[in-house]
């Protein structure tokens, strides 16, 4: 269906550096062409890393951080504030030292904001609608070492919502257990999707996931192509292919 790519790198550091010039090359074309690209952002520790990166670079860049529109593949259903929110934790590392339009920044609503999860996925779901869904220029996406992305763990009733745009998630295995996450009809629609994993922790996961033979229930990482799919890996998280 697409085309995937493996980009293996030394270490954590060398792919950091990779993937935010390759993020900024891609956010400025994208301007060049006179569009407002939209980004999906995803949370975990290789990610916090990545935000730190560009917004150091941020500066020296061409990108018109004014002009681009932030959204997430995931988040955790806790209050604003909690340290828990992949939301918070981009805007510390990154959407906090760049010039960013707040009116293009969609966050998942908070628990201290809706009262249920549904709720979130519900107003988060007509949000992309508004905007029309398939549109990312590209969607970052960690891997768990169980080969969850976004917020679809193995086996849970979450991976087989269709129809959907995003789901409620409950008793996710990793904590916190109430989360919302795009689904994978939504995570596909989008120009590149870009899995970006460190550490030999994950190298077991990211095996499956490129593996020829294998099932999206067991890994669901599996589960989600872009129109082109980057794995940006360092080698430790290669280890296993
Ligand atoms: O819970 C989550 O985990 C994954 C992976 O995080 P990591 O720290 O193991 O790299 C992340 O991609 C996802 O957005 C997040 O909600």
């Amino acid at each position: 269906m697409t085309d995937v790519h493996v980009r293996r790198h030394d270490d954590a550091d060398v792919l950091v550096g990779d993937v935010a010039s390759a993020l900024l090359d891609r956010l400025e074309a994208a301007q060049a062409r006179g569009e407002v690209p939209q980004i999906g952002l995803t949370g975990g520790s290789i990610a916090e890393e990545l935000h730190r990166e560009l917004a150091r670079r941020a500066p020296d860049s061409a990108v018109d951080w004014s002009r681009v529109v932030f959204w997430w593949g995931d988040e955790r259903f806790v209050p604003a504030d909690s340290p828990d929110r992949n939301a918070r934790q981009a805007r510390e590392s990154l959407l906090d030292h760049v010039p960013v339009d707040p009116a293009n920044v969609h966050e998942v609503p908070a628990s201290d904001e809706v009262a249920t999860a549904e709720d979130a996925a519900a107003a988060y779901s007509e949000a992309m609608r508004e905007h029309g869904v398939g549109f990312f220029e590209v969607l970052m996406l960690g891997i768990g070492p169980d080969g969850h992305c976004a917020s679809l763990f193995p086996g849970h009733p979450a991976l087989e919502a269709g129809d959907a745009i995003a789901v409620a998630v409950h008793d996710s295995p990793k904590p916190p257990p109430d989360r919302v996450s795009l689904t994978f009809e939504a995570m596909e629609r989008c120009r590149a999707v870009w899995f970006i994993a460190s550490g030999e922790g994950k190298a077991e996961a990211v095996a499956r996931a490129l593996a020829d033979d294998g099932s999206v229930t067991e890994t669901p990482a599996r589960g989600v192509r872009g129109d082109e799919t980057v794995w940006w890996l360092d080698e430790a998280a290669a280890s296993a292919l």
